[in-house]
């Protein structure tokens, strides 16, 4: 094993496992702190559900997975966060670099959540989300955590005692030597986490050539997309060309999304337009009574035997902010979030093994739902989601899972995913 990756959420896990994945490396995700033994990969990424939650918990779950990581003979460390920089004032990007960097006895790391193909580039240390600043992004108004300031520095300072410093593009743009000296002479003058900026994927490839051997790097998935190369150039890793392979299967399709963000919104429009079979799940209905998760799974069964099956929650902003208001936000996710997870089991028992699911949260309740412990990272659907594969554990068939982040893909993605694994129109 060479790198352990601590990913701060689950779709985002799958996101810099598909990276990884991608440039030869054969990687496997693991859902929460590894108990056991952990299975034989380049890479293992572990999944937690660190991103909101009260920083002494997040440190406590990532240093129990880098502990296990380390066991497995982890070379390198990679604390991956979201290519928005997500966090709350308190954390827990700081406080969780802060720990690891004090487990590792190290005393520089790098933070660069530039994910360029999607849109994510740092430049001059502040974040652009395509055109615009994170803090002139919808990301000003997420539920969670809400991310006013786009200057990078200021942000990661705010939730740091160790000193933030900068590399800048224009040495970045000189090549992995002169980002070496420069993270060197950075070091030199105090700093302990240098925001690195990155524009596109040169520059990810030039950081990781610069990174590749500091016993911890903190990005979003970008940077691990030029980690196998560097690697590779090191005699660490011979990159396999069928890192991406994943068994067929045959079976039914189905797509289950609990995600209200626009993308998956459009994804959910494009495919009713087109004609697809779909079941919608109405929250106060469920609430109420009126519908309930067989009652939706039976419905979801019958239309099964022609097609592939949308189950969807996905609704738009107005709409759910009147379920939230009678509801209450909490309340409202869990319910649509246990009811879809239920449905989504329902369809495997029921002989479903192409399963897309929408929505990190979502992704969370429906995994946990299928009792799936490990994932194996297949090909790409697009940046970012890449198919699963997982053993059914009722069954022992083999069961593709493709676990979207709500921002991610283009309207088409539902209908794309499964023609990628496999499933004739
Ligand atoms: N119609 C609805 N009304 C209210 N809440 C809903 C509705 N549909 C889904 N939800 C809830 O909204 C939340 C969506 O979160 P989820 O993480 O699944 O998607 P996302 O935020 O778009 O994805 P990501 O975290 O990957 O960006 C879930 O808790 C889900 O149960
Ligand atoms: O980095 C991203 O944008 C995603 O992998 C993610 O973390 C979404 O929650």
């Amino acid at each position: 094993m060479i790198l352990g990756v601590i990913a701060d959420d689950f779709t985002g896990a799958t996101d810099v496992a598909s990276m990884l994945v991608r440039a030869g490396m054969r990687t496997v995700q693991v859902l929460g702190v590894p108990q056991g033994a952990l299975p034989e990969a380049d890479a293992i990424v572990v999944a937690l559900k660190s991103r909101t939650t009260a920083p002494e918990a997040a440190v406590r779950e990532s240093l129990g997975a880098l502990a296990a990581l380390r066991a497995a003979g982890a070379r390198q460390i990679y604390f991956k966060y979201c290519s928005t920089f997500d966090s709350t004032p308190r954390g827990n990007i700081g406080p969780v670099t802060d720990a690891l960097m004090q487990a590792l006895g190290t005393d520089l790391t790098i933070a660069c959540p530039a994910f360029p193909e999607n849109g994510r580039t740092v430049f001059r240390g502040h974040l652009f989300v395509g055109d615009a600043l994170l803090s002139e992004s919808g990301m000003r108004q997420h539920p969670l955590t809400p991310m006013t300031d786009a200057n990078l520095v200021r942000v990661l300072q705010a939730q740091t005692a160790q000193r933030v410093g900068l590399l800048r593009h224009d040495t970045v743009a000189q090549g992995a030597a002169a980002a070496r000296a420069r993270l060197q002479a950075l070091q030199a003058e105090g700093v302990r986490i240098a925001v690195a900026d990155a524009v596109d994927n040169g520059d990810l490839l030039t950081l990781a050539e610069a990174c590749a051997e500091l016993p911890l790097v903190t990005a979003g998935s970008g940077v691990a997309l030029g980690l196998p190369p560097a690697y590779a150039r090191r005699g660490w890793l011979r990159p396999d060309a069928q890192a991406a392979a994943l068994p067929a299967v045959r079976g039914a399709s189905a797509v289950v999304s609990g995600s209200c963000s626009e993308a998956t919104n459009a994804q959910v429009a494009r495919w009713l337009h087109n004609g697809g079979a779909a079941v919608q799940v109405d929250p106060l209905a469920l609430h109420e009574g009126r519908q309930t998760a067989a009652g939706l799974l039976l419905k979801a069964e019958q239309m099964l035997q022609q097609q592939p099956v949308l189950v969807y929650a996905t609704a738009a902003p107005e709409r759910v902010g009147a379920v939230q208001q009678a509801l209450g936000v909490q309340a409202a996710g869990e319910l649509v979030e246990q009811a879809l997870a239920r449905i989504a089991a329902g369809l495997v028992q029921a002989g479903v093994r192409r399963l897309v699911v929408a929505g990190g949260e979502t992704s969370g309740a429906v995994v946990q739902a299928l009792d799936v412990q490990q994932l194996r990272i297949g090909p790409s659907i697009c940046p970012g989601v890449p198919w699963t594969a997982a053993r059914d554990a009722a069954s022992g068939d083999t069961l593709l899972l493709a676990l979207k982040s709500g921002n991610f893909g283009g309207p088409d993605f539902f209908r794309e995913a499964l023609a990628l694994a496999g499933h004739a129109p």
